[in-house]
């Protein structure tokens, strides 16, 4: 199947005036339509430094990341953003918006300079509300809503946008576990009914190995990546963590505490 993104040969990492730090190299990863991938590794291992960098927003050290056949760095930025939603872990800035104003703003690459919504604009705006339960809270000002529902938020606006590639920076992390599943449930259906691709990075790993199509994982020697049964059969899962008490149980698919 074509790749909405792939990445040939790419090293990731940072550059100072002394030295230049690689967090990860040689990675040729495929975002195929249809997918929800979910990126994985242990803390600091470099997924939010991946993330910026197939999106555009940090330079690769070397390698090149395609967005539909074109370097992601080629995109003028109202092009980009037809083409790739991000919601990265950053607080929002502080402001007076409503949560239905702040997912309208997913509109902005469609709509005329003073952002005025069009009746379509408006449905696919209520559209996303709905698909991610906070309908209710579309009055509310975003101060007014917990940190869950904020990270709903963020992900409704990112729906709004409408893109093929929806890449989201632990879109989990504030939610509870009967939300995280149906967060998780809501992105595979989405990925699977629009042929969207969805790539996430988590630390809930048990589900994502139950819920998602193909895994990335991150390890201070490779990235792999795969369909969650055969990074299980391969024994991948046994090297995220340098641990001899957290073991990986490929019998029952989850980590256990020895
Ligand atoms: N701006 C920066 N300049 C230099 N090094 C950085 C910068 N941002 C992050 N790093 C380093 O890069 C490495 C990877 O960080 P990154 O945030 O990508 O990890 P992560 O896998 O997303 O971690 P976590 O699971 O804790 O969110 C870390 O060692 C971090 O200290």
């Amino acid at each position: 199947m074509k790749s909405i993104l792939s990445t040939s040969n790419l090293s990731i990492g940072y550059k100072t005036k002394k030295a230049t730090v690689t967090i990860a190299q040689n990675l040729n990863l495929n975002l195929e339509p249809g997918k929800l991938i979910a990126l994985i590794g242990a803390n600091g291992i470099g997924k939010s430094t991946l993330l910026r960098t197939i999106t555009g927003i940090q330079h690769p050290l070397s390698g090149t990341v395609l967005l539909n056949d074109k370097n992601v760095f080629e995109y003028k930025p109202l092009d980009l953003a037809q083409n790739l939603s991000i919601v990265l872990t950053e607080k929002l800035p502080s402001s007076n918006l409503s949560v239905f104003e702040l997912v309208a703003l997913g509109r902005q690459p469609y709509t005329n300079w003073i952002g005025t919504l069009t009746p379509y604009d408006i449905t696919k705006v209520n559209e996303a509300l709905e698909l991610t339960q906070i309908s209710h809270l579309a009055h509310k000002k975003h101060y007014e809503i917990s940190d869950g529902q904020l990270q709903k938020v963020l992900i409704a606006r990112a729906l709004a946008q409408d893109t093929p590639l929806i890449i989201l920076d632990e879109p989990t992390t504030h939610l509870d576990l009967l939300h995280k599943v149906a967060l998780f449930k809501l992105l595979k259906k989405l990925t699977h009914e629009t042929g969207k691709c969805i790539l996430f990075s988590t630390h809930d790993i048990d589900l994502a190995i139950q819920l998602s199509d193909e895994m990335i994982i991150m390890t201070p020697e490779t990235v792999i990546q795969d369909e969650p049964c055969n990074l299980i059969a391969t024994g991948s899962f046994a090297t995220l963590f340098k641990d001899d008490h957290i073991t990986f149980d490929a019998e029952k698919g989850k980590f256990v505490i020895t």
